[in-house]
């Protein structure tokens, strides 16, 4: 069975505490975007791990794929699987694209061995992979809370706008983003701010804290920002811990040819 997983950004990410554990108490709302990577996963005699497209930094035995498959296997029984995971997606991005990929892993074995495993078990076990992973156990946007994990419904919608996604070859390590932030709590909370204001009006109310340091390491990052807003969007940030920049348009916009150097994606939600 195969299936297609799709990469997020992150309206807003505010970054209140740290955490007793090591980890940091946000909240932000993730919203899927359909530019996504191929997974298949098959019955087999043996188990099998095949990778094509953009090679995946580190050992294969890390990749999430398999992370996934080990977890569900050891707690349910398993028989051996054969996955390829065909990669598109740019890494280490802010686009949760391995995130999706160890939440899609999930999704295709509770099918294809009938598991019926609820969503609330799916979660459960996707946010053991990693913080962001839960959110891709839904195919709609979430508030993300916690340390990303908790998940509500929002109303949130960008239907009928256009989304430009411009990746530098820039790589920002996510470990290294959380070091750099002072967190603080802001004065309003982002679900009401989304859910108050028009896209138009989010440049002047929704932000995301990695942007300060990170962009103070990055100078390109603003600039594209910057140009993102020249262009004509209606609301422009970084995705996650970055490098990835997006912007948010009323109409089809492709500014490939504005960003020769970098890896752009555009298209209508
Ligand atoms: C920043 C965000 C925003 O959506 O996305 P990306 O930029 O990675 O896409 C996420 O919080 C990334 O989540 P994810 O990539 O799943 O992180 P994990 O693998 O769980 O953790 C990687 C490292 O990030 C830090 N970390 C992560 C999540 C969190 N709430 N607090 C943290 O401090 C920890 O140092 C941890 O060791
Ligand atoms: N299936 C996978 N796809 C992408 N990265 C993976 C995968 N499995 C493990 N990783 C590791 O996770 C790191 C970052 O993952 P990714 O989700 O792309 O980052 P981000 O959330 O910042 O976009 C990669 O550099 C890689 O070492």
């Amino acid at each position: 069975m195969v299936s297609f997983p799709p990469c997020k950004i992150n309206l807003g990410l505010n970054i209140l505490s740290k955490r007793p554990d090591g980890y940091h108490n946000l909240e932000t709302c993730f919203y899927p975007i359909p530019w996504t990577d191929i997974l298949e996963v098959i019955p087999a005699d043996r188990f099998a791990f095949t990778q094509t497209g953009h090679p995946v930094p580190g050992k294969e035995a890390d990749n999430l794929c398999i992370k996934a498959y080990e977890l569900l296997r050891d707690k349910h029984h398993l028989p051996a699987v054969k996955i390829h995971l065909h990669k598109i997606l740019p890494m280490g991005a802010g686009l949760g694209g391995g995130s999706s990929d160890a939440a899609h892993t999930l999704r295709l074995l509770n099918t294809v061995f009938h598991l019926q495993l609820s969503p609330a078990q799916l979660a459960g076990y996707a946010a053991q992979l990693g913080s962001d992973c839960a959110f891709f156990t839904q195919d709609q946007p979430m508030l993300g809370e916690g340390r990303g994990e908790v998940l509500s419904p929002t109303t949130v919608t960008l239907q009928k706008k256009f989304i430009v996604l411009v990746k530098p070859d820039i790589h920002v390590s996510t470990a290294e983003a959380y070091a750099g932030i002072t967190p603080r709590q802001p004065e309003q909370s982002l679900g009401t701010l989304l859910s108050r204001y028009p896209v138009e009006a989010w440049r002047e109310q929704i932000k995301n804290d990695f942007e300060e340091t990170v962009f103070k390491k990055h100078p390109t990052l603003q600039s594209v920002k910057e140009k993102l807003y020249a262009s004509g969007a209606l609301y422009a940030s970084m995705s996650g811990s970055g490098a990835t920049l997006f912007g948010i348009f009323d109409k089809p916009t492709n500014l490939q040819t504005s960003f020769p150097d970098m890896t752009v994606w555009s298209g209508g939600i």
